[in-house]
């Protein structure tokens, strides 16, 4: 799978190698490894998810943000033993810098809050696509870029930010044709597993971690988490603390647990209240296994799946208090998702709920005979004036070849530049819809 939008038929990785005239050897004209080309027809899908992710974005007041691709490596280097930062895209530069291609957005949105400082107006609503990297041993064959979305809430402590948050991602499913039978939300809070930490006395310093690896509880063996668990100091009843409490199977359970008026029950009981309030309480599912694989979660955690359990997870975020201040900013609280363009594609494949998205334009222009180019050229202009897409025919053709590439570019008209017709200020024009065909003046085109 290399991920590219439904519309690439998988390329046989074969030589893919040219001669090269000057005798320097075969150029591969394959992209990198475990990276995708976005020809016209992937480049319209893309296109297409994008403005999505934007038109979503913006129908709830967001504004769009944005940064380098390459970013310093210090911004990733957190020692939680996250797979994110285990497979950094990461080299040094020729100034001798450490530098990485990011594998996420929300440090460097991190980063834009942190410039702001006490100019940054309250709460910032921030969006940003974008494309992220890492470097998979080449053994795994897997990709090793996506694109991403982002929405983010800086400085809304209150769980009201997640909730519109998991309103928007809703609202894009929805506007997408996918209903909550298709898709859910597993939601639930990693201020569970902090009290449950504190419970057996294990320090603040291995929550990151142990989040971290209790992240992988459905990827690896039990046996194998609880053993990674020991290893980082964890005692075996803590351990036995922290399996019970992601069995837990409801907030009422999780009350019964841990107390009523512990934080994570709150936040999570008011989440479920804004979620009916919104209409979309039947997206949510309690799930206390969710703690996502980021170390800087430190509340509410997210993730989007499929209904079937066919697919990895399509999307997932949740809260993080303390990223700024692991910069050595003032903290902010904040709340955003990252939203892959991988497996949505993947998923709308399978519920047939792909576009139809075609090259298209209005009219496709051309000269009877080369004489007449110039005058092609103004009344193609004169057409694109008016925001009439026009594909231009660039060399003699004959009209045989204009039907054929009138197809191919969709076009809804064929516009003939021929003397006769000319030399009384009009055009010949064939409607390819009704095969009409007549005479129109310049000035009624
Ligand atoms: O979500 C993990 C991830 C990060 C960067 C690139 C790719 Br593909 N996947």
């Amino acid at each position: 799978d290399n991920g590219a939008g439904v519309a690439t038929q998988e390329r046989k990785a074969g030589s893919g190698k040219i001669g090269d005239a000057s005798g320097r050897g075969m150029v591969d004209i394959n992209p990198p490894r475990g990276t995708r080309d976005f020809f016209p027809e992937d480049k319209r899908l893309q296109n297409w998810l994008f403005d999505e992710f934007a038109a979503v974005s913006r129908l709830f007041g967001f504004e769009q943000i944005d940064f380098p691709v390459l970013e310093s490596e210090e911004l990733y280097v957190r020692k939680a033993g996250e797979e994110i930062t285990e497979q950094l895209y990461n080299f040094e530069d020729k100034g001798g810098r450490r530098v990485t291609l990011r594998p996420e957005l929300t440090p460097s949105l991190a980063r834009l809050a942190l410039q702001k400082g006490k100019g940054l107006a309250l709460p910032a609503k921030w969006f940003s696509i974008g494309q992220c990297w890492r470097y998979e041993r080449a053994t795994r064959g897997r990709r090793r870029e996506h694109y991403q979305w982002n929405m983010d809430v800086i400085g809304v402590p209150g769980v009201e930010a997640e909730a519109e948050l998991l309103s928007a991602i809703v609202t894009f499913f929805q506007r997408l044709g996918l209903s909550s039978a298709d898709v859910g939300l597993k939601v639930s809070s990693r201020k569970v597993l902090q009290a449950v930490l504190q419970r057996y006395g294990v320090q603040e310093a291995s929550f990151g971690p142990v989040c971290v690896v209790v992240d992988k509880m459905e990827k690896i063996p039990r046996e194998k988490v609880v053993e990674e668990l020991a290893a980082l100091g964890v005692a075996a009843e803590a351990i036995e603390g922290i399996l019970q409490a992601l069995a837990l199977r409801s907030v009422a359970e999780l009350e019964e647990v841990l107390g009523g008026e512990t934080p994570a029950v709150a936040d999570l009981r008011r989440l479920f209240e804004l979620a009916a309030a919104y209409g979309y309480a039947d997206w949510l599912v309690f799930d206390a296994s969710v703690v996502r694989g980021l170390a800087y979660y430190t509340g509410v955690v997210f993730e989007g799946f499929d209904r079937a359990g066919v697919l990895r997870a399509i999307c997932g975020g949740g809260r993080y208090d303390r990223l700024l201040g692991t910069f050595g900013g003032e903290d902010q609280p904040c709340a955003g998702f990252g939203f892959g363009d991988a497996v949505v594609v993947e998923l709308l494949k399978d519920k047939g709920l792909l576009p139809q998205l075609r090259h298209e334009v209005e009219d496709l222009v051309m000269p009877q005979e080369e004489g007449l180019r110039d005058a092609a050229t103004s009344v193609a202009q004169r057409l694109r004036a008016s925001g009439r897409r026009v594909d231009l025919v660039l060399e003699a053709k004959r009209m045989k070849w204009a039907f054929k590439q009138a197809e191919r570019c969709g076009a809804a008209r064929l516009v003939l530049v021929a003397p006769e017709e000319w030399s009384r200020g009009a055009v010949r024009v064939k409607d390819l819809a009704s095969r009409e065909e007549k005479d129109v003046p310049l000035d009624q085109l």
